[in-house]
């Protein structure tokens, strides 16, 4: 027999978390499901654990840079506080307590367990049935891939999942995929002393950012020792009980490590969204501006492919709060999504980059500048190194997309965002006060290159 509910929630990521605890404390009967840990990949794999790994890196980074600048300085890196830090405070070693409390203290009932579809407003876990009044939001988030090379299943390669959980560093590391998580990655396991081997297909790093972006990451890694196989084709990957040997069209790599950081996907059909009318096939769930993926049932997160963010698993999460609580307020827009590679320097973007600009053929300007010629770069001078780049619409007179990229190039960012969130013109944007000297003073040099 089923069990009536108002709402089931089905994987408790970032979005799920909030969204399941926000609808019981207005007083709905929520029945949130979650496989693994509540809370999702953010503060148990990701976000949190993978920030203070970055965290680390960057005070080692930091402190060598006081060698010429502001006396001599020797840094001998350890793991240990780390690896501790992360299994201490950010994980609870890996224990979700505090989060199922959280929300069953709010009147949600937690059901640990797989969730699937069995049918429209209907979840089976295990064997107990779930009926949903108002509906069911789906919130799985994504799975690391691990591509079809031969012989790289059942070799004991990382992924993010254990890569956060390492308690020594190798003496050296291979990355198969040289997006967001690889670099982060690399740089950190270098900077800790592993060396590093980022192997990525395409052909720059960082392939979704500008390609500045990219060029810079590749020099910085340069200096860090990290080496780059652009372009690379690994035919077969072996591992011999010690170290991993990647097999390319021109040879051969080896590492006693290897992470693979080849992009996520969800198992649709795992789910069971066929059961609601649902595409198992496709690679993302559709959803609507207020996040309905079909009558009764929402989707958030990574699988809305949106931007695999937990700013958007968040942001989207309040709006499928309200919609099924009846309250006002306006459908998602993405034309503002905010994104930072916490790489040194960070990489931080908004909106569109100007090759998506010129593949909407959209009519752009372009204004770029070197925040190592601003007067705080000169100030700042080690790895100074860095750039605004804003792409102007033509006719609109506002900024569809914007890069900042350099030191604190994440936090600089939040000024560009408000003005590709809120299309602020950029005549007055050229008549806003900068505070001299800072980095984000820049922004007025990179208006004026708008032309
Ligand atoms: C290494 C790494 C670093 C990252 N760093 C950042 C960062 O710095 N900033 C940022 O914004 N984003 C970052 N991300 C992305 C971020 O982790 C995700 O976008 C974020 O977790 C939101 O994902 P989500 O809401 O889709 O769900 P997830 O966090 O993926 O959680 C989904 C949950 O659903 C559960 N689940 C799945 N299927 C079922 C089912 N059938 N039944 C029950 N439970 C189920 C899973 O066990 C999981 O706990 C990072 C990602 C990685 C891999
Ligand atoms: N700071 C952040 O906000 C942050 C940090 C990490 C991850 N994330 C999110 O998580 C998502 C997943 O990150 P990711 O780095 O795993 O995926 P990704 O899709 O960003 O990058 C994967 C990279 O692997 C490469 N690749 C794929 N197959 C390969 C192969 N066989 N050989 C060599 N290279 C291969 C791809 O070309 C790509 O460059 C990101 O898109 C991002 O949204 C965000």
């Amino acid at each position: 027999m089923a069990e009536e509910v108002d709402v089931i929630v089905v994987g408790m990521g970032p979005g799920g978390e909030d969204a399941a605890g926000r609808l019981a404390a207005a007083g709905l009967a929520v029945v949130g499901v979650e496989s693994r840990l509540v809370g999702g990949e953010c503060p148990y794999f990701a976000c949190v654990p993978t920030k203070m790994m970055v965290r680390g890196s960057d005070l080692l980074a930091e402190g060598r840079r006081v060698n010429g600048m502001a006396g001599t300085a020797q840094v001998t890196p350890d793991w240990s506080p780390v690896a501790a830090r992360i299994r201490d405070e950010a994980t609870d070693d890996w224990d979700d307590k505090a989060a199922v409390d959280r929300f069953t203290s709010k009147g949600g009932r937690f059901v640990r367990g797989r969730g699937r579809v069995t049918g429209p407003n209907e979840v089976t876990v295990g064997d107990q049935v779930f009926r949903a009044r108002r509906g069911i939001v789906l919130n799985p988030g994504t799975d690391p891939v691990a591509p079809p090379i031969e012989g790289l299943a059942g070799t004991p390669f990382w992924t993010n999942r254990e890569i956060v959980k390492v308690t020594e560093i190798p003496e050296s590391l291979l990355v198969l995929g040289g997006g967001v998580v690889g670099a982060e990655m690399a740089q950190v396991f270098a900077r800790f002393g592993a060396k590093v081997t980022v192997v990525e297909v395409a052909d720059r790093i960082l392939a979704v950012e500008e390609p500045e972006s990219s060029a810079l990451i590749a020099k910085t890694f340069e200096r860090d020792g990290i080496a780059i196989r652009t372009g690379a084709k690994v035919s077969r990957v072996s591992h011999d009980g010690k170290a991993f040997t990647l097999h390319l069209e021109d040879g051969e790599l080896s590492g006693e490590r290897l992470l693979v950081a080849a992009g996520r996907r969800t198992d649709l059909k795992a789910l069971g969204i066929g059961a609601a009318g649902l595409d198992e096939s496709a690679r993302t769930i559709e959803v609507d501006g207020n996040l309905r993926a079909g009558p009764g049932i929402w989707a958030i997160g990574d699988v809305t492919g949106k931007g695999a963010f937990t700013h958007m698993s968040m942001y989207q999460a309040d709006i499928v709060v309200r919609d099924i609580l009846d309250e006002e307020g306006s459908p998602a827009n993405y034309r503002a999504v905010p994104r930072v590679t916490f790489t040194d320097p960070e990489i931080g973007s908004v909106g569109l980059t100007e090759a998506q600009a010129r593949e909407q053929e959209l009519p752009i300007r372009i204004g770029t500048t070197r925040l190592q010629d601003s007067t705080r770069g000169f100030i700042h001078k080690v790895d100074n190194e860095g750039f605004i780049k804003l792409i102007e619409h033509a006719d609109w007179g506002t900024l569809v997309g914007a890069t900042v990229a350099g030191p604190m190039g994440g936090e600089i960012l939040g000024a560009l965002a408000v003005a590709v969130h809120a299309e602020v013109p950029v005549k007055e944007l050229r008549e806003m006060i900068y505070a001299y000297p800072t980095f984000h003073r820049a922004i007025q040099s990179a208006l004026a290159d708008l032309g």
